[in-house]
């Protein structure tokens, strides 16, 4: 049976090698930081995802899965090389290659003959033709007389990961025909959904990058129509409920902005290799800056409710509830509560913020003070950015402070409204 080596132990890596360890397979996990290194082999999940925890233990337990920093130790070991490193973007908004770049060097050292290397890192399309494959090379061997390569995209969605991991349909591009089928035989050994052929690696990448892309416009879409109808005094949820009762729509749900590793950089991704070609990805551009923008209109509900009480933002402490991406995860990379904490610091403002997720370093990092629900409720204004169950269950009688805005559509403004409290939201009158 195949030895894989797994580079990326995070939100993908962790559970990729934890499924293929429990598929049978010896898996060895690589990551630069020596941290998640120690806990995984303790079996120990770095990350909060639902059945991780008792997943990565019974294959620690059972010696299936070992973690190490020594990648090219790994390379030499394994014969299948699975690339899960982050791909975030520079402040230019460019894509930062250098996990995969330094990840590329490392299996290059290992690499033998008869290897099959899978690229599942999110990556501007021709980066496994164009960056990857030729420091593959650099090894000496040649691609497809020597060794495979393939791109596989990952599309599980986080805090239902390990379900789409194994039940989402698979999508699988190689260099050859030998690497795809290979790859395919693999992935088949924890794949429950379909398994989809492409024609070719940059067909792979592409199809990735146009699923986020699709997501994050059509989130534009609700954003830009949520503010449209806060403008007309009427409320966007009703509206858009209604809409998508015609069997043709669709329309996402409007909030304070797209956050977390993959909608908010990905499409910049395709805008780059548009770009490169003289081709200007237009809407696709507009739409990151709608939801970019998104933080800011949240700012401008807080000014104005705030405007409503005769209060001011440097008067006022504010309760952030929620600095995770989304609702109940922990993630608070690309957050578009970050923006809004920094644009209120700037502002004059007391900052406090309560998130049952995340950690109180993580917190402090940016700039606020962190604290329990109860102490954030009795802020004088107090602005809901993630969807987290727990706030779900927020009353009005919780609530000491005049002023909610309410950046998510999880609660009834009537409710509020009726008991004296100001209460704004993102598309709502
Ligand atoms: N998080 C998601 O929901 C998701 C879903 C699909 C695809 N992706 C893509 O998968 C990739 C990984 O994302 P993630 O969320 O798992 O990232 P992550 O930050 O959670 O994990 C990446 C891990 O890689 C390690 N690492 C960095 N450089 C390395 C190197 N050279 N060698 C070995 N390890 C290295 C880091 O220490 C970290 O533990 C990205 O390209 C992302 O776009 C992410
Ligand atoms: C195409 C797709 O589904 N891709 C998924 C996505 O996972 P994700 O966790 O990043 O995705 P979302 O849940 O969409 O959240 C993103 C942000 O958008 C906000 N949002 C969402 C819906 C909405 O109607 N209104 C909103 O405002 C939300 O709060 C959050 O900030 O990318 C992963 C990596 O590539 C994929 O693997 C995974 O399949």
């Amino acid at each position: 049976m195949d030895l894989i080596a797994v580079f990326g132990l995070g939100h993908i890596g962790l559970p990729t090698a934890a499924l293929f360890a429990k598929a049978g397979f010896e898996v060895i996990g690589v990551d630069i930081n020596p941290d998640i290194v120690n806990l995984i082999n303790q079996g120990i999940s770095p990350i909060i995802e639902p059945g991780l925890d008792e997943l990565l233990l019974e294959v620690v337990k059972k010696g299936k899965l070992k973690a190490t920093g020594d990648g090219e130790y790994a390379a030499r070991k394994a014969n299948i090389m699975i690339m899960v490193v982050p791909t975030p973007l520079s402040a230019d908004r460019s894509s930062d290659l250098s996990a995969v770049i330094s990840a590329s060097k490392t299996i290059s050292k290992g690499l033998k003959k008869g290897d099959l290397v899978i690229v599942e890192s999110t990556v501007p399309p021709t980066t496994c033709e164009r960056i990857i494959l030729p420091i593959l090379e650099e090894s000496g061997l040649k691609v497809s007389k020597d060794f495979g390569l393939v791109y596989t995209p990952e599309r599980a969605l986080p805090n239902n990961t390990l379900y789409e991991m194994t039940h989402n349909a698979r999508v699988i591009g190689g260099i050859d025909e030998k690497s795809t089928e290979r790859a395919i035989t693999l992935y088949d050994k924890i794949t429950k959904g379909e398994i989809v052929k492409v024609k070719d690696i940059v067909t792979a990448e592409m199809v990735k990058l146009m699923e986020n892309t699709y997501r994050d416009t059509n989130i534009a879409l609700a954003n830009e129509l949520a503010i449209i109808c806060e403008s007309l005094g009427i409320d966007a949820i009703d509206a858009i409920e209604a809409a998508n009762y015609h069997p043709r729509v669709n329309l996402h749900i409007p909030g304070p902005g797209v956050g977390g590793h993959c909608l908010s950089i990905d499409p910049y991704f395709i805008v780059e290799m548009a770009e490169a070609r003289g081709v200007h990805a237009r809407l696709i551009r507009t739409a990151r800056q709608i939801n970019e923008e998104m933080p800011y209109h949240v700012l401008q509900l807080i000014k104005d409710a705030l405007n409503d009480t005769g209060a001011s933002i440097q008067d006022s402490n504010i309760g952030i509830l929620g600095v995770a991406y989304k609702g109940n995860v922990a993630d608070t990379r690309e957050t578009p509560s970050k923006p809004l904490i920094d644009a209120l610091i700037q502002e004059g403002a007391q900052v406090v913020v309560h998130d049952p997720y995340v950690k109180n370093e993580i917190i402090k990092a940016m700039g606020a003070e962190p604290v329990t629900l109860k102490e954030a409720l009795k802020c004088d204004c107090i602005v809901l950015m993630t969807d987290h169950d727990e706030y779900r269950e927020i009353e009005p009688n919780m609530i000491h402070g005049r002023v909610f805005i309410c950046a998510r559509p999880i609660l009834q403004p009537e409710k509020f409204k009726e008991k004296g409290i100001i209460f704004k939201g993102v598309g709502r009158p």
